[in-house]
């Protein structure tokens, strides 16, 4: 049993809860009252690195990073240092989130948010949208390419942008039998934790221009951001650094002024 089968079997369990207790036609009201979602593709397209800020208070691989009492205060936080969007963890067991997180932090800031968990219904795509979000993670190590495909539409169809997370180049190849126009590389292999920044450069070249790329994971600084720029990342998604630090507004404005750097530029021409 690999770390994110073992996820996964929670997940499942913590979701047949909820279930039993709010009903998919609830969860369809409550995203009719929602505000339309925020669409982040067009600052994903815009010159420069987009940065995409995480709030997250464990990890399966490091335990307890940090002990976050206010998201909404962070998510401020980070807008105010120039994210892009706003990733909030939203599962219990082993990252010790939850939607409550979630719908603080778009009570908040104005820019889209994502929702991250492991995702494998539409009942948690209606979760998303009926807590505020705007994107939707899907992984596509955790989802055979049926359910892959139908929760792309699913999301789609209500207004969720939906990120699809790939781990090697089979996946990337999926990813794109999808129709993914927003691809995330995770640099840290769900099945075994170990993180290797390489993944990115090893996998950008298989993902079209057109489709806009995210590197996921493991960047500790404006160094990082430089360097996953130059293999073509339009954004970036820092989680550790950044509730690690102490100045989280400081932090993501450094890691936005690196990914907007004059020698950067010649990437961002439209074409
Ligand atoms: O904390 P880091 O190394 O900056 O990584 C952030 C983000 O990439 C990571 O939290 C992540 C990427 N994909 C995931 C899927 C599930 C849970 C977590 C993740």
């Amino acid at each position: 049993m690999t770390v994110l089968d073992d996820i996964l079997a929670g997940v499942a369990e913590d979701l047949a809860e909820r279930q039993s207790r709010v009903s998919l036609d609830d969860l369809k009201r409550q995203a009719d009252k929602q505000p339309p979602a925020l669409d982040p593709m067009p600052a994903f397209r815009a010159e420069g690195v987009s940065v995409i800020a995480e709030v997250k208070r464990s990890s399966p691989s490091l335990g307890a990073l940090a002990d976050i009492k206010n998201p909404a205060q962070l998510a401020a936080d980070y807008a105010a240092g120039g994210a892009a969007a706003i990733s909030v963890l939203t599962e219990q067991r082993r990252f010790n989130g939850t939607l409550d997180d979630l719908r603080a932090v778009r009570g908040q800031v104005d820019v889209p948010v994502l929702r991250k968990d492991f995702i494998t219904t539409s009942y948690q795509l209606w979760e998303a949208r009926a807590a505020g979000a705007d994107m939707a993670l899907l992984i596509v190590a955790a989802l055979d390419q049926n359910a892959l495909e139908s929760l792309i539409d699913r999301a789609r169809s209500i207004g969720l942008t939906p990120l699809i997370e790939v781990h090697d180049e089979a996946e990337v190849r999926r990813a794109l039998d999808a129709d993914a126009d927003l691809i995330g590389v995770n640099a840290r292999n769900l099945k075994t934790l170990e993180v290797d920044r390489q993944t990115f450069e090893r996998l950008a070249p298989h993902i079209p221009d057109s489709v806009v790329k995210v590197a996921e994971s493991g960047v500790r600084g404006p160094h990082d951001v430089i360097e996953y720029a130059r293999f073509g990342a339009n954004v970036v998604l820092v989680g550790e650094t950044l509730v690690k630090g102490d100045d989280p507004r400081a932090t993501v404005a450094d890691l936005v002024a690196a990914g907007s750097h004059p020698a950067l530029q010649h990437r961002w021409q439209p074409s």
